[in-house]
């Protein structure tokens, strides 16, 4: 969709911004261009509307090299949201989201309909909203004003400058989730300029890191976190590197412990029996319809003195609710979040409705490791043994 070749751009100072960058942005890609101050993200960005003017090589927008595009049309096939949201002071909200698509024809009530949904989609009610001023708004709420704004004429193609820089990271990550739920059904072609590494993660399909002028390294979240190709992207991504990961690395069948399986109506004394054959010292306990309820102890199901003394005993009658669960496919970030809150050891892992296996922290640890290696060895991650101190 946007396609760089060789592309360089050398200022009249002397100043090498970009120097012969060739990549490519698939449509409907959101990729974050990430890296120090001044190492040539925004002039990159601003090649592809025209802002600046490339002194070398080319850049194809759908196929079409963007220097023979009439800029005022390419502009309008791309959308662009900078740090600064430069709304007009003097227009409402509603009439600064309306702008375009009256600029580009529509009659202004369908213009201002259509700017009303916009502000809706960004999680702004026009009603409260639309009538207010910017000076009127919260940093975080100009932000969004900007996006709608930007998304006004439905361009294929979005270039975003830091554009959730200027507000708390409370907001910015707000603001972040809201941007990736309207992405997921908007599909647009996005590249996505940022210094934070948190952000380029959370929010690219792919990451550009770059160095000076030259991007070092483009790659998923998780292979730029688990397996950075130069010395230069491991120090810029940072030393917590594998903390960050797990942001990005989904919890899968293969990282699952199986403890032996009982159901809460089953007899005690069975239940005690396929423990001992087990050798496990607990049991996870499923209900009826076979969704997790929660544990019970080898040691309860054992002790003369408790309830599993009465032969009619049930499981039901010793086991212990436990209702942390999360969904095959959830980052490690969040099971381990899961895990925390609940104060548990382990966690179920559904598949839909359905009782999949056990997460613990030795799981998910080892989960990361075989993730990280994968990345490095090509390996699928079910398949990477791992070196390991026995019994852990
Ligand atoms: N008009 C200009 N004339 C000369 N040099 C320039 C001009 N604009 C930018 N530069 C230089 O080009 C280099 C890249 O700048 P650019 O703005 O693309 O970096 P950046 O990665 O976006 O930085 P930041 O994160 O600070 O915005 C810098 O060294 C900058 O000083």
């Amino acid at each position: 969709m946007i396609r760089f070749e060789h592309v360089t751009k050398r200022y009249a100072d002397g100043t090498t911004a970009v120097d012969d960058l060739s990549f490519e942005v698939a449509a409907g890609e959101l990729i974050t261009l990430v890296g120090p101050s001044g190492c040539g993200k925004t002039t990159t960005m601003k090649m592809v509307n025209r802002l600046i003017e490339p002194t070398g090589g080319r850049i194809l927008l759908d196929g079409e090299d963007i220097a023979d595009a009439d800029p005022v049309e390419l502009r309008r096939r791309i959308g662009y949201v900078i740090q600064q949201v430069g709304l007009f002071p003097h227009k409402t909200v509603l009439d600064n989201t309306a702008t375009v698509p009256h600029l580009l024809g529509r009659p202004r009530k369908a213009a201002r309909a259509r700017a009303a949904e916009l502000l809706d989609l960004v999680g702004l009610d026009p009603a409260v909203y639309g009538d207010r001023y910017p000076d009127q708004l919260s940093g975080g709420q100009r932000q969004r004003v900007g996006v709608a704004r930007a998304l006004a004429a439905d361009p294929p193609v979005l270039l975003m400058d830091e554009p959730f820089g200027a507000v708390d990271p409370v907001v910015r990550e707000h603001l972040q989730n809201e941007f990736l739920r309207l992405q997921s059904t908007l599909h647009k072609t996005v590249l996505f300029v940022t210094h934070d590494i948190e952000e380029a993660v959370r929010l690219g399909d792919r990451i550009a890191v770059y160095g000076s002028g030259r991007i070092e390294q483009l790659d998923t979240p998780a292979t730029v976190l688990g397996a950075p190709a130069t010395p230069y992207t491991a120090e810029f991504v940072g030393a917590d590197r594998g903390l960050k990961r797990l942001a990005v690395t989904p919890v899968e069948t293969a990282d699952l412990d199986e403890p032996p399986v009982v159901r809460l109506d089953d007899p005690a004394a069975r239940a005690a029996d396929a423990l001992t054959a087990a050798g496990a010292p607990w049991a996870v306990v499923l209900d009826a319809d076979a969704a997790p309820y929660g544990w019970v102890a080898a040691d309860a199901l054992a002790d003369p003195e408790g309830p599993a003394a009465d032969r009619s005993a049930t499981v039901r009658d010793l086991a212990r609710p436990m209702a942390a669960s999360v969904p095959l496919g959830t980052p490690l970030r969040q099971a381990l979040s899961t895990l925390l809150q609940h104060d548990a050891g382990w966690l179920a892992v559904l598949d839909g409705d359905r009782y999949r296996g056990v997460l613990t922290p030795a799981r998910l640890h080892g989960a990361l490791r075989r993730a990280t290696t994968a990345d490095a060895t090509d390996l699928p991650r079910a398949e990477v043994a791992l070196d390991t101190v026995p019994g852990t």
